[in-house]
């Protein structure tokens, strides 16, 4: 019989790399933009993770999960992990350098994306989500924090902490923002791959008109209960195609959300399809 031989990836060092500029800070740790010190020279970014911290907040296995799935993937519109290793404090991710860093900076620094450049991040978002889908991954954690921009301007799913393969059922409680949850989540019922339409449709809002839609300032409960009631209300100043795709992603009932097939044939995203090349302008 035929014993499947895992490819094994070369071991790495710290020592095989030269440090360049910090890029920021993660979740557990900071992130780096390195070189491999021999040829050829890979510009990467270096992911470190303090085992202390992970271990104090019990992510590990959430850790393995987020590695093993993200080491599987190769996708445009997914980041590289390329490998890890670890000494006896940290552990290094060997991921995927995004050129033109964090989407949520923009999206601050802008306030809102133009419907162009919305539709377009929303077509390569539907893209990678498919991809997952097919993998039988869900990411569950859909939002603009989680979104790197290539050197050309291109999105990237850039984590995959909350990523688990389908269906899922949530064990660890919900920690940080409701916005982008779906129903079935907030009520702590059983969940599909469609809790990703629904993140779509939350992101396409957000992109368009600077907040998420079930936003309310005045706290956890009070969006909960957006969520769950689909209290939608979307300005006037959004197009009608672009009204029409958001009202059909943001269904309560999972079953009636837009298929992603069908996101990328819906007028909004055809009419902006790449007609040449725009980076410039939000
Ligand atoms: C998805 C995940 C949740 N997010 C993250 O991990 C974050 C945490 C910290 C950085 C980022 N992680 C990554 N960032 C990059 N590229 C990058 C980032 C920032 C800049 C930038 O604008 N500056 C340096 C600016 C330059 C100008 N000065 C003024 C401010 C900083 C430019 C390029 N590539 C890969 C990664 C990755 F993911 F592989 F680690």
């Amino acid at each position: 019989s035929s014993v499947a031989v895992h490819r094994p990836t070369r071991e790495w060092h710290l020592t095989d790399f030269d440090i360049g500029r910090p890029l920021g800070k993660g979740k557990f740790g900071r992130v780096y933009m390195v070189r491999t010190k021999c040829e050829p020279h890979y510009i990467l970014a270096l992911k470190c993770l303090y085992k202390s911290e992970i271990v104090q907040s019990r992510v590990e296995k959430q850790i393995r999960r987020e590695i093993e799935i993200q080491q599987n993937l190769r996708h445009p519109h997914v980041l590289r992990l390329y490998g890890y290793f670890h000494d006896e404090k940290r552990i290094f991710l060997m991921l995927e350098f995004a050129g033109k860093g964090e989407l949520y900076k923009q999206l601050t620094k802008y306030g809102c994306f133009t419907e162009k450049r919305s539709s377009r991040y929303i077509d390569q978002m539907a893209d990678a989500l498919m991809y997952l889908h097919s993998k039988h991954v869900i990411h569950r954690d859909i939002k603009p924090e989680n979104l790197l921009l290539g050197i050309n301007g291109e999105l990237k799913i850039g984590d995959f902490g909350w990523s688990v393969h389908a269906p899922g059922n949530r064990r660890k409680t919900l920690c940080g923002t409701l916005d982008y949850l779906p129903p079935e989540m907030v009520e702590g019922r059983e969940h599909s791959e469609k809790v990703d339409y629904w993140a779509l449709g939350v992101l396409t809002y957000e992109f368009i008109c600077g907040a998420p839609p079930f936003e309310d300032l005045s706290g956890y409960n009070a969006t909960y209960k957006r969520i769950a009631r689909v209290d939608l209300k979307i300005p006037s100043k959004v197009s009608p195609e672009a009204r029409d795709l958001i009202t059909k992603l943001l269904q309560y009932d999972p079953e009636r959300r837009l298929p992603l097939s069908e996101v990328r044939k819906h007028p909004w995203i055809v009419k902006y399809r790449s007609k040449g090349h725009s980076t410039a302008g939000a």
